[in-house]
C-alpha cells in the first residue's frame, strides 16, 4: 500500500452540481477556501459545461476568477468541449479535464454523443491544451456498472482508459457513478487497468449508493491505488444517473487513512468545519459519519 496519497476534492464540482436551488458564488467559494484550508491541494473548482445541461455550474467564470491562490494548490475545472476549454481558459483556469464513459447510453446523456464521439471531440481539447501548457485529467463514468446498460464489461473500461492515456490525460479517474461496485470488482478492475496504465496515474471515484464506497477504496489502495477523489460532507450524485447518491466523504477517506497510517496532510478537523459550513447552508445532514461523529464530541 503507498505511503502518501492525494485527495483530490470534488465537491464544489461533482457535489453541488446536482444542486436544484442555486448556489450562491460567494458560498462556493467560501467552501473551496475552507477546503483549501484544511490543507486539500487538490479541488476540482467548477465545470464549464452548458448552463442549459447545468444551470448549477453557470457561475464558472466567477468561481474560476475568484479562486483563492495559494501555492502548491490547483483547481482543476471540467471541460467537455473545445468550446468549454476556451472558456476555462479565459477565465484562468490551469488545469482541465475531460469526461468519458465506458457506457454508450450514459455518454448519450451526459455530454449527448457517443463513446467515440467524445474521444474524437477531446482531440482538439488535448491539443489546445498541450499548447498551452495545461494538465488534462480524463474520467471515465460508469467503470463498475450503468443506469441504463446495467454490468459494464471490464474491456470497454479499458479501452477508453487507454485512449485517454494514449491521448495525453495524466492521470484517469475511474468512476462508479452509480456506486455499484464492490471491493472484488474493484479490485479485479484495477488489476486489469494497471497492467496497461502505471498506477500511480490511475485514480478512483467512489459514489456510495450501496455503502461500498470505502470498501472499495481500501481494495484499490491495496492494489496500489495513491489518488482518490472524494466530496465533502459526502455532496453529490450525477444528473444524467437517478438514484446515485452522493460521493464518498472527504472526511471519512481521510480518517480511514489518518488510522491505516497514510499521509494526506489534511487536518481532519478543519475539513469537517468546511463540511458542516456547506451541509448548514443546504439545510442538508451530513453524510460523513466521520463527521457527525466528530460535530456531536465537539458539542458535548
Ligand atoms: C457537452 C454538451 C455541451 C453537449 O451539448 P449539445 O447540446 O450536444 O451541444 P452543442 O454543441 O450542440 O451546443 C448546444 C448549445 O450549448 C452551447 N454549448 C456547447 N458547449 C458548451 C460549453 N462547454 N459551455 C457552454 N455552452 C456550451 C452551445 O453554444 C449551444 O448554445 P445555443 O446555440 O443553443 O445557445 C452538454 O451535453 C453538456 O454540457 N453536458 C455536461 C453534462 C455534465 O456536466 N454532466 C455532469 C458531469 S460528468 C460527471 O458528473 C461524472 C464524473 C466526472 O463526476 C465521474 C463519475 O462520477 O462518473
Amino acid at each position: 500500500m503507498s505511503t502518501n496519497v492525494k485527495i483530490v476534492e470534488v465537491g464544489p464540482r461533482d457535489g453541488l452540481q446536482n444542486e436544484k436551488t442555486p448556489v450562491p458564488t460567494e458560498v462556493k467559494l467560501k467552501l473551496i477556501e475552507l477546503l483549501v484550508a484544511s490543507g486539500l491541494k487538490v479541488v476540482e473548482a467548477t465545470s464549464f459545461v452548458s448552463p442549459k445541461w447545468v444551470p448549477q455550474m453557470a457561475d464558472h467564470e466567477q468561481i474560476v476568477k475568484g479562486l483563492p491562490q495559494h501555492s502548491g494548490v490547483s483547481y482543476p475545472v471540467l471541460t467537455p468541449n473545445l468550446k468549454g476549454f476556451e472558456n476555462a481558459l479565459q477565465s484562468g483556469a490551469k488545469e482541465v479535464a475531460i469526461f468519458a464513459a465506458a457506457s454508450e447510453s450514459f455518454s448519450q446523456k451526459n455530454i449527448n454523443c457517443s463513446i467515440d464521439e467524445s474521444l474524437a471531440r477531446f482531440q482538439p481539447v488535448l491539443s489546445a491544451a498541450k499548447q498551452n501548457n495545461i494538465p488534462v485529467r480524463g474520467y471515465i463514468s460508469c467503470v463498475l456498472g450503468c443506469p441504463y446498460e446495467g454490468e459494464i464489461p471490464v474491456q470497454r473500461v479499458v479501452e477508453v482508459a487507454e485512449s485517454l492515456y494514449q491521448a495525453g490525460c495524466y492521470e484517469i479517474s475511474l468512476g462508479d457513478t452509480i456506486g455499484v461496485g464492490t471491493p472484488g470488482k474493484t479490485k479485479r478492475l484495477i488489476d486489469t487497468i494497471k497492467n496497461l496504465i502505471p498506477i500511480n496515474q490511475l485514480a478512483v471515484h467512489f459514489h456510495d449508493t450501496y455503502g461500498q464506497a470505502l470498501a472499495n477504496i481500501y481494495a484499490a489502495l491495496e492494489s496500489g491505488i495513491s489518488n482518490i477523489d472524494a466530496s465533502v460532507a459526502g455532496l453529490g450524485g450525477c444528473p444524467y444517473a437517478k438514484g446515485a447518491s452522493g460521493n464518498v466523504a472527504t472526511e471519512d477517506v481521510v480518517y480511514m487513512l489518518n488510522g491505516l497510517g497514510i499521509t494526506t496532510g489534511i487536518d481532519l478537523n478543519k475539513l469537517v468545519a468546511a463540511g458542516d459550513f456547506i451541509s448548514q447552508f443546504l439545510n442538508r445532514k451530513n453524510q460523513s459519519k466521520v463527521a457527525n461523529a466528530i460535530l456531536a464530541n465537539q458539542c458535548r
